[in-house]
């Protein structure tokens, strides 16, 4: 397929696939800041940039409408992500985080705003390289100003937006393949309530199943099983910080977490991001630790349901209890907390559970990508340690 503007990036191409001279790094150096465009890319004349403040309500009311009205949806557009307003700004507002990376743009006429795309910096660990990032997220263009060649022009200003704090490398996912992923992954869903999933039409009752005996398939006790499971609470982030980093360092990428990290990403926030862990009834020792993170989907066209409550996977570590139970742990809270559905991508060690906790494999699949830094090919979704939201 024909990539106009990705065959103009410093990304892996398609022509370097399984060309073993080219080594790991960045693609292209960095250039003199002085050289970086000091203005920002030119739009249709009837649009402007601005940037979108957070902290403002109503721009967090405009940011989060449309999304909800033109984000991602779904090859058979039965859902639209729904990403609420506290997690956008717990998504956005990170540390070290920078405004003028949270990018919009407005019809100059009415001031609506009509796309949007943000940066985060990360610190993340390629091998054995810790690289300063930017998370790149949230790429929309309203439904009406498609196929106007808006998306790369909004990937040019904040990749400029991103070169003007010295910053030459990002990461990106994307559910199109595009020049050129690092892996790809496949998403696994764990029902935890199948009438709603089969009323919706996303699962069907399976042969010679009632919608008794499905109910019964998935159900899960009330409590949680492994003793000292908990919540993650503040005084826990050096512990967590230790067992997370630990972890996280046998994977070919991942984030290199610092307890500032750690108190943002995982401390629980209500309706945003859930933390768990097993401190050991014995000793006190933390020894293992679970998350997922909240994000509901509008439901396309069904008059009985409006939204989707999922779960997704976040960050898990074992070092004593067994996987799959420590997970299943996870979607006894997550049932608990009225979920309907518990997602997760078959990276890092979760293949080990998923299929034993009866999560079924997804049609979607989403692919990762670096910009301007190259990556040996062939990394499998088991080397992953990177979620981006
Ligand atoms: C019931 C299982 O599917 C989803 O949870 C879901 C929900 N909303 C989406 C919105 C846009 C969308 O666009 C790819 C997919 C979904 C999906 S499936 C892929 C995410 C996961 N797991």
């Amino acid at each position: 397929k024909r990539h106009k503007f990705w065959e103009t990036q410093p990304v892996g191409q398609y022509k370097d696939v399984g060309d073993f001279t080219l080594i790991e790094g960045p693609i292209e150096p960095p250039t003199p800041l002085s050289d970086v465009k000091q203005e920002p890319y030119n739009l249709p004349a009837a649009y402007e940039w601005t940037t979108c403040d957070m902290d403002s309500q109503e721009t967090c009311d405009e940011v989060y409408l449309l999304l909800m009205n033109n984000y991602v949806e779904d090859d058979e557009n039965m859902f639209r992500f729904n990403y609420s307003k506290e997690f956008l700004r717990w998504a956005l507002r990170v540390p070290g985080y920078y405004r003028s990376w949270h990018i919009g743009v407005r019809a100059k006429a009415s001031k609506k705003l009509v796309a949007f795309i943000t940066g985060v910096p990360a610190r993340i660990r390629v091998n054995d390289e810790v690289v300063k990032m930017a998370e790149v997220n949230f790429l929309c263009v309203h439904k009406k100003l498609r196929s106007k060649r808006l998306a790369p022009v909004l990937i040019k200003e904040v990749t400029r937006r991103v070169h003007l704090e010295n910053i030459w490398q990002a990461a990106y996912t994307a559910g199109v393949v595009l020049p050129t992923p690092i892996t790809t992954c496949q998403y696994w869903h764990r029902s935890l309530n199948p009438k709603k999933l089969i009323d919706v039409g996303f699962s069907r009752l399976g042969a010679r199943m009632t919608m008794s005996r499905t109910i019964k398939l998935y159900k899960l006790p009330g409590s949680t099983v492994t003793p000292g499971f908990r919540k993650m609470e503040l005084r826990d982030v050096p512990a967590v910080t230790r067992l997370l980093r630990n972890y996280l360092s046998q994977f070919v990428v991942a984030p290199d977490f610092d307890e500032h990290d750690v108190q943002h990403w995982l401390i629980p926030r209500d309706n945003v991001v859930d933390s768990y862990l097993v401190e050991s009834p014995e000793n006190h020792d933390i020894t293992d630790f679970c998350s997922f993170y909240t994000l509901p989907s509008s439901i396309l066209g069904n008059q009985a349901h409006s939204t989707l409550k999922a779960a997704y996977s976040y960050y898990n570590v074992s070092t004593k209890t067994p996987l799959p139970q420590l997970m299943n742990d996870a979607l006894i809270v997550a049932k608990q907390k009225d979920f309907d559905v518990f997602n997760a991508l078959d990276i890092m060690h979760n293949e080990s559970f998923l299929k034993d906790l009866k999560f079924g494999p997804g049609d979607g699949q989403l692919h990762y990508y670096l910009y301007n830094y190259r990556v040996r090919s062939g990394m499998k979704p088991s080397e992953l340690g990177l979620v981006l939201l």
